[in-house]
This record gives structure tokens, sequence and C-alpha cells, in this order.
């Protein structure tokens, strides 16, 4: 009794510490991550993120307070209305079409992640699903304050994927992170250990499944 977010991430500390400093991250602080595997993993996130969007959308339909549904849209909007345009602005600058993007076959490493939240949420309450999502939207807060942090990251005109640093580190972002932290520590307070145990392993998984998206992009694979 008495848990916290961080106590779902001490649960899975090496599957936690293998998705942030994963070396598609760390190469991508340095900017030497290839541009191909930029690229591929840009055009899987427009998929992924719409998967996303509709969790998002899952969200709002199983909350039951206000405070709740505004927690859903305010995830939907910062997926639709800034995430999605960085990935559109990319897309654009190294000549990836729209056509080309509505058009992709998803990667297995994208359908098992966003199949995997979605039936979290599907046959769970709002925790799980929620539990479920927060790799993604606290994991990548974490992973642009951790890249920040080192002393490797380039910053600037001299690193290609500076825009992708600077959306995850800004304000928006991160405050949407931290509201989620902090909704998640008032429901995790109350809960007895199976419960939180249960959320653990959904937590550990979808972590796992995060961590198997950044290899994606690393091997081209689809
Ligand atoms: C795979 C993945 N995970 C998380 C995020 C951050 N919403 C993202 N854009 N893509």
């Amino acid at each position: 009794m008495g848990y916290r977010f961080n106590d779902l991430v001490d649960a899975c500390h090496d599957e936690w510490t293998a998705y942030i400093e994963h070396d598609f991250v760390t190469q991508l602080g340095r900017g030497s991550l290839s541009q191909d595997s930029f690229r591929h993993y840009l055009k899987q996130d427009y998929l992924f993120l719409i998967q996303f969007s509709r969790a998002y959308a899952l969200a709002a339909y199983k909350s039951h307070s206000l405070d709740e549904l505004r927690s859903a849209f305010e995830g939907l909007k910062i997926i639709l209305d800034t995430e999605m345009q960085l990935h559109l602005d990319y897309c654009a600058e190294w000549g990836i079409t729209q056509h080309q993007l509505e058009n992709l076959p998803e990667a297995r490493a994208t359908l098992a992640y966003t199949r995997y939240v979605l039936d979290a949420g599907a046959r769970g309450d709002l925790l799980d699903l929620r539990v479920a999502l927060a790799p993604c939207m606290i994991g990548y807060a974490d992973i642009a304050l951790w890249l920040n942090e080192q002393d490797f990251t380039q910053r600037g005109n001299a690193n290609p994927f500076d825009a992708w640093i600077a959306m995850y580190l800004s304000e928006e972002f991160q405050q949407a992170a931290h509201h989620e932290r902090v909704w998640l520590d008032e429901q995790l307070r109350q809960l007895p250990d199976a419960h939180f145990q249960r959320l653990a392993l959904l937590f550990r998984d979808a972590t796992r499944l995060e961590r198997d998206f950044w290899q994606m992009g690393l091997d081209l694979s689809d």
C-alpha cells in the first residue's frame, strides 16, 4: 500500500533503463543516428500516433469525472496538434509525402505495442489504460530530460534531431507528463498489493514494447 508511479519504474528497473537509454536514443542525442533509421521510426511513429489517439479517445470513454475527461482530451490534443505536426514537418523536409504515410504497412513492433495498449484499455478500466500509456507519455518526457543532461548530447543546429528533443522537453509536453504522474501517484496510493503487482506487469510489458519500437527503428525491421 502507499504506492507511487516511481514504484512501477522500480519494479522493472532493467526494462525501463533499456528503454530510456536505448542506443536509438543515445545516437539521436549525439546526432549520429542514421537518417534511414530516423525516417523508418518517424513513419512508423505516424501510424503509432494514430492508434494512440484512439487510445486517448478510449480513455475519454472510460472516464468518470470531468477531470479525467479533460486529461484524455489533453492527451489526444498533444498528439494531434503537437507531435503529429512535428512528424509531418520532418516528413515533408525529408521527402515523405502524406500519401506515402497513409499507405504504409504497420511494422510488427507497431502492431504489437499499439494493440497491446488498446486491448489493456478495452478489457480493463481507466487505470489499466493509463498505466499502459505511461511509458509513452511519461517515458518520452523522461527521455528528453535525460538526453538534455548528457554530455554527449548535441543541441542546436549541429544535431538534425534537435527539434525532436526540443518538442519533448517543451513546457507543454513536460506539464502533461507531470499531470499524468500526479494522477497515477494518487490512484496507486490506495491500491492493495495484488492490484499493484498486476499493474506493474502491465507497465513492464508496455515498457518492453517501447524498447522494441526503438530497436525496430535501428534495425529498419518491418
Ligand atoms: C513509440 C512512441 N512512444 C511514445 C511516444 C510519445 N507520445 C511516441 N511518439 N512514440
